[in-house]
């Protein structure tokens, strides 16, 4: 939200700058005028009563708008905490004792204003400083003062403007602290320019709304603006319904044609079902904007009914996006509300709305049916049985037009509780899923939405709390959606890419994986709606674009997954790097490459501890022994409270082939290069002859075997000589055969004894003499268990407290494009099993 941003003061420097030169006449036009430059979009936050209860609250709130507005941005505000309910407690005190004729109440309803002025005081005294303060103190009581008298008249007629008196204040504060710390600000009563029908389809005439609008803003000046109040065309005051000011925000940011709506709340995010009730509820990152709208309609508090209708507007090819996020946590990527393909779409919620009424008429069956729901535009409708769900407050007016009918109607209090998704009144599974879990609540009945995105059970009492868990469980027990990530296009991840269209057919535990990204070193693929994973090379090729890792990071920063997976299979040093920041992100790593793993003690420390504290899962399997299950032996040991104290084998596929090839009838020199043809060997064959390969594998194994060491603790023998080590790869090919003598004699030698040479890798650790490590070449009686491989295998051993006597010994190839690609998917089956454990967490002030 942040990124295109212009902070505060950088438009301030530019203003002057522009002012001096006289130019600001230009740039009033500028601003001013419904800019559709996606940069430099107007931006609209509308910050709800919750993240403006208290000072601290408020101080929050100043820094979001410090860090991500601009000035021409808007800001909405709501009434601040629960000021707007306070003031309906006022008005219905004033009724009741109208009603009733009590004296008594007058007691409670000056203690009633009393208290509401005291509260809006000191939020008053706490944020501003002493002018300010002495300012807005006054003119809240010369507002108190207006209440009283409202009050003590005609109050039918001065309801709404009862009401409109937290908003009010709630915006003349903000715009005070801004303005005394962060930016000129100004503060707007929408009563001064946003005009609507009337308060039942709160009709916005945005023309007149618009100009008024324009004439209000002040260049120059942040505007901060009450949500929930408009006029009419008469001028009184109208609410636009409770929970109002994302409405407001909505209908202020198509009036302005701005980018981005910022809903600030204090929920990062909408949820599958409420959060505060049920623990388990996904947070869903992508919400289709019918289901959105679907959601707002059925009960969701966080998204009004109304609030999405100004943004979708078939007509407008200006596309205003809308997002949920927390103002107590704003780093959290929160709700973004828009047009997504497929897998947002495979998303369920479950809401519920209580105190609702069934009615029953024959007069909805058929045509009149159809006439009254376009009338009433029901919860539900049934117009087969005649009947149809509506609120209580529509009761009065359904009656009188059935009465104009000359129809009787019966009315029985009811609840529903739905879910809802994409198209799911068309989705038999999921209404038979549905059905089954709501068994004990006995329905009246389940009907489907007229816009198919709800399935919706009519209960004959309130939804509980049990039910609404029970009934959210049961729909989203299965859902997790996993975004993967592989970058390397090479020879093994281009394997890993074929394998997988297959694996996700066949292993359950990968259901909800989908392809998002695709790296090379150069280039991206990223798609959050999914890449086709049976064109995956061939859609790279075509659309991948060249990248930077400050973009490739900020994307990994707002992933809209549960979870996001990197398949590492680079061999690149510089990538391994990034895994610090990837970790630090809660993401997962699979990684075949070797560097992060044996990297110095403290960087791999640091990753362990960062992958730790932010339940980052990493395996590597692969880094060794490509596809056998060394990595997982070893940790199986250590979990299961075995202790081990050696480690060896034959860790390198190449140098395996080698040795096992050489038998002195023919040069070592010429192996060698035959191994180079065959792609046995690196392109420079030195990087496997050095044995740097080895030492750290063994390095790998050793931590994790639970030992903490570095790779100078592993002596190294390299085998190529000394003069030959720094030439270039062609000088050293040509002077290859000198590496002749050495082996010839120290196979001979070996043969004298009936003995081989192989380049083995050992580790041991004694409680006395404590750890020694080394990689070299080694002289090995023929009954060996390391002397008798197939030529490339791999073989590791382990010593422990269980397997001291008789080692436990893995062997198998140790490289190859299927066994290594086909390691990385078991590496990838076992996270999503992993995950598919793992705990939601809801992010709610004061819950966690
Ligand atoms: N499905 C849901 N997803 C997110 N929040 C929800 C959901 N259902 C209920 N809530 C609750 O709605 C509240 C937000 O209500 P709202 O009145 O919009 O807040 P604000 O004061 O910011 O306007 C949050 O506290 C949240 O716990
Ligand atoms: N203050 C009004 C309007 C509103 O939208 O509030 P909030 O954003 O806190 O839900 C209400 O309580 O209904």
């Amino acid at each position: 939200m942040t990124q295109e941003n212009i902070t505060l003061n950088k438009i301030n420097e530019h203003k002057s700058v522009l002012r001096q030169e006289g130019a600001e006449h230009e740039l009033v036009a500028d601003f001013i005028s419904e800019n559709k430059l996606a940069k430099h979009a107007i931006q609209v936050h509308k910050f709800g009563g919750s993240s403006l209860a208290t000072g601290k609250c408020i101080k929050r709130v100043v820094e979001i708008i410090r860090k991500n507005c601009q000035l021409n941005d808007i800001i909405v505000v709501s009434a601040n905490g629960k000021n707007t309910d306070s003031l309906f407690a006022i008005y219905s005190l004033v009724e009741q004792s109208i009603t009733a004729q009590a004296t008594q109440t007058s007691d409670e309803l000056t203690q009633a204003i009393t208290d509401l002025a005291e509260k809006q005081a000191q939020l008053i005294t706490e944020v501003l400083n002493a002018n300010n303060t002495k300012q807005l103190l006054q003119l809240l009581s010369k507002d108190i003062a207006q209440l009283t008298s409202w009050l003590a008249g005609d109050i039918v007629q001065h309801h709404n403007d009862i009401l409109a008196f937290g908003e009010v204040w709630s915006a003349r504060l903000l715009s005070a602290i801004l303005n005394e710390q962060v930016c000129p600000s100004n503060n707007i009563d929408a009563r001064d320019f946003l005009v609507i029908d009337n308060e039942q389809n709160c009709a916005v005439d945005t023309a007149i709304s618009a100009v008024q609008l324009r004439q209000r803003r002040q260049f120059g000046k942040l505007a901060v603006i009450t949500g929930y109040i408009s006029k009419d065309a008469r001028g009184n005051s109208c609410t636009l319904g409770r929970n109002g000011s994302d409405y407001s925000a909505t209908i202020i940011a198509a009036l302005v044609a701005a980018g981005n709506v910022t809903l600030w709340t204090d929920v990062d995010g909408i949820y599958s079902a409420d959060p505060r009730v049920v623990p388990n509820a996904r947070k869903l990152h992508r919400l289709p904007n019918g289901i959105a709208k679907e959601l707002g309609r059925l009960g969701n508090p966080v998204l009004h009914a109304k609030t999405l209708l100004p943004l979708i507007n078939p007509q407008s090819e200006h596309h205003t996006h809308l997002h949920v996020a927390s103002s107590f946590d704003p780093d959290v990527i929160g709700t973004e509300i828009g047009k997504f393909g497929q897998i947002a779409k495979q998303e369920l919620s479950v809401t519920y709305l209580n105190d609702l009424l069934l009615a029953q008429s024959v007069s909805f069956i058929g045509e009149t049916g159809a006439k009254a729901h376009a009338e009433f535009s029901p919860i539900c409708m049934d117009d087969e049985k005649g009947f149809m769900v509506i609120t209580q407050t529509q009761q009065k007016a359904l009656s009188q037009w059935l009465a104009s009918h000359d129809v009787e109607v019966s009315f029985k209090p009811v609840a529903i509780i739905a879910t809802v998704g994409h198209r799911v009144a068309e989705r038999g599974d999921i209404k038979a899923r549905f059905k089954r879990s709501l068994k004990t609540a006995k329905p009246l009945n389940i009907v489907g939405s007229d816009n198919r995105h709800s399935v919706i059970a009519i209960l004959p009492e309130a939804c509980s709390i049990e039910l609404l868990n029970t009934v959210h469980h049961e729909m989203t027990k299965d859902a997790r959606h996993i975004g993967l990530v592989v970058v390397g296009m090479g020879n093994i991840g281009q394997r890993f890419l074929e394998l997988l269209p297959a694996q996700l057919n066949k292993v359950y535990a990968l259901e909800n994986l989908h392809l998002v990204g695709l790296l090379s070193s150069k280039k991206a693929l990223i798609n959050n709606d999914g890449i086709d994973v049976n064109q995956a090379t061939s859609l790279f090729v075509q659309d991948a674009q060249t990248y930077d890792t400050e973009q490739l990071i900020s994307w990994l920063s707002h992933h809209p997954y549960d979870d996001l997976i990197v398949v590492d299979i680079t061999p690149s040093e510089d990538f391994s790097l990034l895994y610090e920041q990837i970790f630090a992100l809660g993401i997962h790593v699979i990684g075949a490459n070797k560097w992060a793993a044996s990297s110095s003690t403290e960087h791999y420390n640091n990753l362990v501890n960062t992958a730790d504290s932010h339940n980052s899962l990493w395996l590597g399997n692969t880094t060794v022994g490509a596809g056998l299950p060394i990595n997982y032996a070893i940790d199986d040991l250590r979990q299961s409270g075995d202790s081990i104290s050696e480690l060896s084998g034959i860790f390198s596929g190449t140098l395996s082939w080698l040795f096992e090839t050489f038998d002195g009838s023919s040069k070592f020199s010429e192996l060698l290069l035959n191994a180079l043809a065959q792609g046995i060997t690196e392109p420079d064959p030195r990087e496997d002859l050095s044995g740097r390969d080895v030492q750290r594998k063994l390095l790998i194994l050793a931590r994790k075997a639970g030992f903490e060491l570095a790779l100078e603790d592993i002596d190294c023998q390299n085998l190529v000589p000394e003069a030959l080590q720094s030439l270039s790869t062609s000088e050293f090919l040509a002077r290859v055969d000198e590496l002749d003598d050495y082996f010839a004699t120290a196979l001979t030698e070996a043969n004298s004894k009936g003995a081989c040479i192989r380049y083995v890798a050992r580790f041991k650790y004694n409680e006395t003499t404590g750890i020694s490590a080394k990689v070299s070449l080694e002289v090995l009686p023929q009954s060996d268990a390391f002397a008798n491989l197939t030529p490339c295998d791999n073989i590791f051993q382990i010593n422990s407290l269980w397997y001291k006597d008789n080692p436990l010994i893995i062997r198998g190839p140790g490289a190859g494009r299927d066994v290594t690609a086909g390691g990385l998917h078991s590496d990838l089956v076992n996270i999503c099993q992993q995950l598919a454990h793992k705990k939601n967490q809801v992010k709610i002030k004061g819950m966690n």
